[in-house]
């Protein structure tokens, strides 16, 4: 690799991070969560935001939502709030949400970034973000295979998420780059159900959702 390859800066990226209200927010998690399904929805996010705003490459973290209980604690962290258009749908806030952060910092690329991975490590994801600077448009397959946990556009690049139920095969179709690197499971360990979050304790999650999954009996329960 030439010297100036080598020493050419990294893209930086604006993070667009999706939540939806709190009230509707982790329903496949009702039977487990019960009265902490909400408190376990607000910690997954907090987790998963904490980490991105510690990667480096991430210059800026977007979080649309129009519910002002995680408004309120995610920009105590550190993000950017953007108001959600209420019942727009997921693609339509993630599109709004990138937009901002093309006005913002238009030399920087855009990403969406799922706000269920609480085992999220600021290291796995630079270098999925490094990964995702060789490709127009990339994207990293949850861990099932089958949805998207982060799809990205480098600058000029038409911001066009597809996610919900089959994203993986969506983005595919697209033509974005699938980025399956080695070792970046804690980017592709969304939670959704209680085997995910299983999954995603076993990996090691922030202390935010290791908190709430002790008030859990079914995440404690003997094996
Ligand atoms: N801002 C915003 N976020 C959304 C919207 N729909 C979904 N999301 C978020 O996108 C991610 C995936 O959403 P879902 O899997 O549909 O919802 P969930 O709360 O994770 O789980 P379920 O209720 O079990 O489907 C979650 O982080 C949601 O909070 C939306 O319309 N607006
Ligand atoms: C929205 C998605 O995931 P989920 O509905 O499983 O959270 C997706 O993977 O595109």
């Amino acid at each position: 690799m030439s010297t100036a390859a080598r020493s050419a800066p990294h893209l930086q990226w604006s993070l667009v991070v999706p939540v939806k209200v709190l009230a509707r927010a982790k329903t496949r998690m009702s039977a487990a969560a019960g009265p902490h399904r909400r408190d376990l929805a607000l910690a997954v996010a907090a987790d998963t935001v904490a980490a991105a705003l510690r990667c480096d490459g991430v210059r800026d973290v977007i979080v649309v939502t129009d519910d002002p209980l995680p408004a309120a604690e995610l920009a105590a962290l550190g993000a950017r709030i953007v108001p959600d258009e209420p019942d727009a749908g997921l693609n339509p806030a993630l599109v709004h949400g990138a937009g901002r952060g093309r006005e913002l910092f238009p030399d920087a690329g855009v990403g969406a970034l799922s706000a269920d991975l609480p085992a999220l490590r600021p290291d796995e994801l630079a270098r999925v973000l490094r990964a995702a600077e060789k490709a127009p448009e990339a994207f990293v397959p949850d861990a099932a295979g089958i949805g998207t946990t982060l799809y990205t556009a480098r600058p000029g690049v038409p911001f066009s998420p597809a996610f919900g139920g089959d994203s993986r095969a969506a983005h595919r179709a697209r033509g974005a780059k699938e980025l399956l690197l080695g070792d970046i499971d804690s980017v592709r360990r969304d939670v959704d159900t209680p085997d995910d979050l299983r999954a995603a304790l076993a990996l090691g999650t922030g202390p935010r959702t290791a908190a709430v999954a002790a008030r859990l009996p079914a995440m404690n329960a003997p094996a």
